[in-house]
């Protein structure tokens, strides 16, 4: 007898390809356009799987998903949507749902998908229940590549298997470990994140494993290390490309046993947590030279997430642009629109510092924009290179805007060298300072130095080294 199939899908074009797909592969289908259709279809037939749109002509196909699936648990369920986000996904796989396709969709895996679910339903393992209804977490793109993350998201959200998460600086690799942990089953937990890059190699062990008092010089007191503070949650192991030899030997031996011991202590302590691990390099060339751990890299790859470049998801930026406009806008910046052209010009550079750069710069736009819609012309000019200087400048000026936000900007921005930070960060925010002092007092430097509450000569001293001219001050004001 030949399968029968429920396609929910308001589309007519795409029931149709679907239709064509299925009939051709010996599957009986049915269709319907909304939720009450779908309702009365099941109430009528007997149906081994469910494809259903999410939005559809009276409502949300997954909000009412929850009540199918109690009614008919032996029946497989594919999502299809065009609402290609994390939030859509994991709502999909908190249903239970076999599958969900992000569209447009490759129909011969969807036809593939079918057939393994039929095969699957009814013998398959029910899903748990959700423990806690999905939040949809700050993940913004929803072009191909990042729809391949989701999915790969939801998959292991159930379970415990360790992650490891690749892709440049600045993709989105701490987010993603984020909401692995948000929006799983550990979630109740904390979220434990140590970047082995920062830790100098001689406390690293320390760091993750801990160490009982006196194991070492300077150790006053028993230290818990990062392995047990991430107990019942999900310990964000980062950069760990860069993690000493010694230290990657440790880590395998407490993965592989799943227990660790504090330094200096003999107490064997069982691992309760979720690994997620990060890098930003190349982990098999580092194999292949000795600088990795080949059988550590086995152990923490168990599901690899690629994070691709920026660049080649293009598609992205205008919605992350707009996304971040409004985060600077809800951190007390001006709230700024971004024309159609200006999200062109955007989208067509090549954010080497992917989102992380893409984020400095629409804040500091967000800063330094006169106009309510951004246009190219405004974005143009902060692009170039040889306009760092003005910017962090501008920035300067601009900054009583919103401190965090402006000093934010401008860091990312002037990069001040390491040994310089304290100075540089003080010699721009002095410099807006002593200017509208001067400015309120007309150029008087001992009213300004009064206003100011600083000796005369300090202000003095620092007005010749920063080379603000008092008189300029009058003439800005
Ligand atoms: N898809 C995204 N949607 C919204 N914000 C994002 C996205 N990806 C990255 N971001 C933001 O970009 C910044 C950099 O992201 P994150 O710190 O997760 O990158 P990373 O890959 O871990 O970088 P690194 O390798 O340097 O540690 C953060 O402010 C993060 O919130």
């Amino acid at each position: 007898m030949k399968q029968s199939i429920l396609l929910v899908e308001d589309d007519a074009s795409i029931a149709i390809v679907i239709t064509a797909a299925l009939e051709a592969e010996g599957f009986k289908v049915d269709r319907c356009e909304s939720i009450a259709g779908r309702d009365r279809l099941l109430a009528g037939g007997t149906y081994g799987l469910m494809l259903t749109d999410v939005m559809l002509t009276d409502g949300d196909g997954i909000e009412t998903l929850g009540r199918v699936r109690d009614q008919f648990p032996r029946m497989a369920v594919i999502i299809l949507s065009a609402q290609n986000t994390l939030d859509t996904a994991v709502r999909a796989s908190d249903t239970g749902a076999f599958e969900y396709f992000p569209k447009p969709f490759d129909l011969e895996e969807l036809v593939r998908t079918v057939r393994q679910a039929i095969g699957s339903a009814g013998n398959a393992e029910q899903a748990d229940e959700p423990d806690e209804v999905a939040q949809g977490l700050p993940l913004v793109g929803r072009s191909a590549a990042m729809q391949a993350v989701y999915r790969m998201i939801t998959r292991v959200l159930r379970n415990d298997l360790t992650v490891l998460i690749l892709g440049e600086s600045g993709t989105g690799k701490e987010l993603v470990a984020e909401a692995i942990h948000q929006l799983g089953k550990r979630a109740s937990g904390p979220f434990i994140a140590v970047n082995t890059a920062a830790i100098p190699a001689e406390l690293i062990e320390s760091e993750l494993f801990g160490h009982e008092k006196g194991a070492f010089t300077g150790a006053h007191a028993r230290h818990i290390g990062k392995f047990e503070q991430a107990a019942g949650g999900t310990l964000f192991l980062d950069e760990i490309g860069d993690m000493p030899m010694q230290a990657q030997t440790r880590l395998l031996r407490a993965l592989q046993s799943g227990k660790i011991r504090r330094v200096g202590g003999t107490e064997e302590i069982t691992l309760d947590c979720r690994i997620v691990a990060a890098t930003n390099r190349d982990l098999l060339p580092m194999i292949a030279s000795g600088q990795f751990r080949e059988d550590l890299y086995y152990r923490i790859a168990v599901v690899p997430i690629e994070l691709p470049p920026l660049r080649e998801r293009a598609d992205d930026i205008e919605a992350l642009s707009r996304h971040f406009l409004s985060r600077a806008a809800a951190e007390g910046l001006p709230r700024r629109q971004l024309s159609q052209a200006g999200a062109e010009l955007l989208a067509r550079q090549p954010w080497r510092g992917n989102v992380r750069e893409l984020r400095n710069f629409i804040y500091r736009l967000a800063l330094l924009a006169r106009e309510e819609v951004i246009d190219a012309a405004t974005i143009e000019p902060l692009l170039s290179g040889d306009a760092a200087q003005a910017r962090a400048a501008d920035a300067a000026v601009a900054m009583p805007a919103t401190f965090a936000a402006a000093l934010d900007a401008w860091l990312a921005d002037a990069a001040p060298p390491a040994g310089q930070l304290y100075d540089s960060a003080l010699a721009a925010f002095e410099r807006p300072l002593f200017l509208h002092a001067l400015s309120r007092t007309g150029g008087n430097q001992l009213r300004a130095a009064q206003l100011l509450g600083i000796n005369r000569n300090t202000l003095r001293k620092r007005l010749v080294e920063l080379d603000i001219h008092p008189e300029d001050a009058t003439v800005r004001a």
